[in-house]
């Protein structure tokens, strides 16, 4: 049998599968979507296998292929279905397969590679038997080494040095003969956890007769057999039985000797909801337009077909009610189902709605698991335990095999693009994906990305189909948005951050105890120093890009290279002492409302008050019994959360987001306010929203108010195709840098050049269906990162395939030079962040 393996070496020359030759005593553990163990060159690598073959590959001499060495897994961690993806996903992103490959498996099973100690029984045995006895080495231990080493196959040097204490020259000297030989090995990052437990040898009548059976002098093994009786001879962890009888592990030992217990390594599952209780819910009976959205989705996973669904339901309209019945059904059918939500807002009020209604059913996937408590809830998908999983972004690769549905929760969130590589978007690759399995997919939003709101029409070519909720689920109605002109405000004397208004309806808030609401976007509004006199802001000295002010260390950081400097009391240009910190973070807020409120109780969500684990969770469950009368965030506080007795929700500065030079800046802040104005009033008390702002006019903060999302969608569609911006055409975005600008620039401009090229070719070729455009280069919104200028050159794109060889092309031929003077250059398809 043959295998064809894609190695662990994410670089361009070895970005394509490699033949190797299976023994036989491996042949039943290699499918396609194993990892092994493989030579690779001078060195031993870890690959995933993407196809076998009963026939040695045409054209390679057999006697020259190398053997797999070893299987990793009993059961393969990637699919076949999971493979292709991963040829497709390198594909459409550019990046390298095994890149592809390494995002589907999760952080535990990257390859760490050791080095091992193994005997060379060939070499052992042709010196003891030719030699003359008299000049072999005589150390004792030698023999015993050996044997010893023989019969584990394999050890570590500091196993071995563990195991002979004072061998370090030995075990020198015997791999300089060649007797001991190092080799490399794939390691695993994480092993499964496990914990020694005490099985009880015997039935109930046999070991009540043991117990009964022994001295007094041994009341302590009575006590602990006694301990496994009670608990119906249940097996039980070493550790805790100890605590529980309180006795020491000797007395168990003494119970091993006697044979009425063996003491094993048994594997321990790290459930980070473990200690959780979640009450069942039971299916809610739908409303009207509930109803019709879950018949339709339910009709095409009847059918089994493929389909995408956009659902756009106001907030608070009941979408999660629907999807959890879909997935009810998705189950019934004898499928599979994944959910992806931001990670922003995969907060325990979300997971409770699943694990309420599908237990133990369900696997949580989110970055604030712990490596290990990851890889546990991964296998548990891998050993078939769950059927439904939960998720961030990469829970799309979740190694399901009956994939029946997926739904994808706030779909417009920018979160479901990875910024690193690869540089997929979850949405794309789960259509991918579903398309494949034979899978639905619904889309959810209050405020569809403009990509997804556009493939539903005629123009975008129906891809999607549209499902509309308008109404909330409870029956109220949508919260009157005020917008405060903050212009105004700062006329008639108000130097507050807070309005007459805001502060008016707070107060009231206060008084009914009633919680409140308040967004801080924080996006470019981070304090930043300046100085008052000369207008010097602190930037820095390797990043063009200015510092930010941290309160708490007195210190001004660069968020891109880590650069740190003490706070000035004088400005370095000028001398003045006029120097001071300027912009409004959520600290300040809190500082402000305590001032103007004596009295209030604040919670106040950023980075940096959820940076420790189940801190997040903390604050919303002290929220949620009203501990508190304000919730005050950033992003974080405007998605998802249904708290009841929130009536009021306001918004600092509506237009920090919209003068960032970003085409998306206009659909960013629409979704953001309509999404946290949806926070207020959900259930039964009525809900009230205040918009400060410095432009009121500006159709995306006008349309929100009047949670008018057609009327943002048509002016926001037109500035779109005038522009030629997604979804009029896709985009890929190639950034250069380099330590010179010089040299930058003429890469850059010979980069360029070769794109137009490339397309020309193509269509000279014949090939059609596709435009190419390419903007620039110019110099990026950042235009140097740790002492390295940044280039861009922009594609305005239709037609993935061809665009994506050209750009393919185009970059391959720098390759030399990248690998020769430090030119990187990164390629992002269809990119998120324009910074
Ligand atoms: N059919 C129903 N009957 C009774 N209550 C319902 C029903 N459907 C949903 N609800 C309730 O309505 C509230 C809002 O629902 P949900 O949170 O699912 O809305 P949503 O559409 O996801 O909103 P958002 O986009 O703002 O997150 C929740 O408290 C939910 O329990
Ligand atoms: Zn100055
Ligand atoms: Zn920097």
């Amino acid at each position: 049998m043959y295998a064809q393996v894609i190695v662990d070496v994410p670089a361009r020359p070895t970005d394509r599968p490699f033949d190797y030759e299976v023994p036989l005593e491996l042949e039943a553990c290699v499918e396609v979507g194993s990892r092994v163990e493989v030579p690779f060159g001078p060195r031993v690598l870890q690959g995933f296998v993407v196809g076998v073959s009963a026939e040695a590959p045409a054209g390679i001499d057999r006697s020259k292929l190398r053997t797999v060495r070893r299987v990793l897994d009993m059961t393969p961690p990637l699919t076949p279905e999971l493979v292709e993806l991963a040829r497709w996903m390198s594909g459409k992103y550019l990046c390298p397969e095994i890149a592809a490959l390494q995002v589907m498996v999760p952080g535990a099973l990257k390859a760490k590679y050791d080095k091992v100690v193994v005997l060379r029984e060939d070499v052992w045995r042709r010196r003891e038997e030719a030699a003359q006895p008299e000049l072999l080495p005589t150390d004792p231990v030698r023999a015993e080494l050996a044997d010893w080493l023989r019969a584990r196959g394999e050890a570590t040097a500091e196993a071995l040095l563990e195991r002979f204490p004072g061998s370090a020259s030995l075990l020198k000297s015997m791999l300089a003969e060649g007797v001991l030989e190092e080799r490399q090995r794939v390691q695993d990052r994480m092993s499964v956890k496990t914990a020694l437990t005490v099985f009880p040898c015997g039935t109930e009548a046999e070991l009540r007769e043991a117990a009964s059976a022994l001295p007094a002098r041994f009341q302590k093994q009575k006590d602990v057999l006694d301990a496994l009786l009670a608990e119906g001879l249940r097996p039980q962890r070493l550790t805790e039985l100890l605590h529980a009888v309180g006795v020491t592990s000797s007395v168990v030992k003494s119970l091993e000797a006697k044979g009425l217990v063996e003491l094993r390594d048994v594997e321990v599952q790290r459930d980070p909801y473990a200690k959780r209780d979640f009450a069942r819910t039971q299916p809610l009976p739908l409303t009207e337009e509930q109803s019709h959205v879950y018949e339709a989705v339910c009709g095409t996973l009847a059918d089994g077909r493929h389909e995408v669904f956009l659902l756009q339901g106001v907030t608070g309209s009941g979408k999660t009610e629907v999807y959890l019945q879909s997935i009810q059904r998705c189950l019934e059918l004898g499928k599979e189902a994944i959910v992806l939500v931001p990670e922003i807002s995969l907060t325990p009020q979300m997971v409770q709605r699943f694990k309420g209604r599908f237990g133990d059913d369900v696997a949580v996937l989110h970055s604030r698991l712990s490596h290990g408590e990851r890889y546990d809830e991964w296998r548990r998908i891998v050993r078939k335990e769950v059927r439904v999983v939960i998720g961030a972004r990469s829970a799309i690769f979740a190694p399901f095999t009956k994939l029946g549905l997926i739904i994808i929760d706030e779909e417009h969130e920018s979160s479901y693009k990875q910024e690193e590589s690869p540089k997929y978007h979850a949405r794309d690759v789960a259509i991918r994906r579903a398309e494949a399995a034979g899978a639905a997919v619904v889309l959810g939003s209050a405020t569809p990305s403009l990509e997804s709101v556009f493939a539903t029409t005629r123009e975008g070519g129906r891809k999607f189909r549209l499902l509309e909720m308008h109404t909330r689920a409870l029956g109220r109605p949508l919260p009157p948005v005020q917008l405060v002109d903050m212009r105004e405000e700062l006329k008639n004397g108000n130097r507050s951050m807070f309005s007459g208004a805001l502060h008016k309806a707070i107060e009231e808030r206060l008084h009914k105890k009633e919680q409140i609401v308040l967004l801080l976007n924080r996006r470019g509004y981070a304090t930043f120093v300046m100085c008052r006199s000369c207008g010097y802001v602190a930037g820095c000295p390797h990043c063009d890009i200015a510092l930010t002010y941290h309160q708490n260390s007195r210190t001004l950081r660069c968020h891109y290279c880590g650069y740190a400097e003490r706070e000035k009391s004088q400005c370095p240009d000028c001398q003045s002492e006029h120097i001071r910190h300027f912009g409004t973070g959520t600290q300040r807020v809190e500082e402000e409302l305590v001032k103007l409120f004596p009295g209030i109780r604040v919670i106040r969500m950023d980075v940096d008050t959820t940076s420790e684990k189940g801190s997040h969770e903390k604050w919303l469950t002290m929220f949620g019994e009203k501990k508190a009368d304000v919730l005050l965030g950033t992003q974080m506080v405007a998605k998802g959360l249904d708290f009841p007795d929130v009536t009021l929700v306001g918004v600092i500065a509506a237009d920090t987001v919209l003068n960032l030079p970003d085409f998306r800046a206009g659909e960013r802040t629409f979704q953001l306010l309509t999404q946290v104005a949806g926070r207020a009033g959900r259930h039964t008390l009525p809900g009230e929203v205040i918009v400060q702002t410095y432009t009121p006019e500006h159709y995306s903060i006008a349309a929100a108010a009047g949670h008018d999302y057609a009327a943002f969608l048509e002016t926001e569609l037109e500035h779109r195709r005038a522009n030629g911006y997604p979804p009029y055409a896709r985009l890929i975005n190639i950034t250069l840098s380099h330590e010179e600008v010089p040299r930058l620039m003429r890469i850059s401009d010979a980069l360029a050049q070769r794109l137009k090229e490339q397309a020309l070719a193509a269509r000279q070729s014949g090939e059609d269906g596709f435009t190419f455009d390419v903007l620039g280069p110019v110099a990026a919104p950042i235009a140097r990162i740790k002492d390295r200028y940044r280039f861009r050159c922009m594609v305005k794109y239709r037609g993935d395939a061809v665009a994506s060889r050209i750009v393919r092309r185009s970059v391959a031929a720098f390759e030399e030079q990248m690998a020769k003077e430090k030119l990187q250059i990164s390629v992002d398809v269809d990119p998120q962040l324009l910074m």
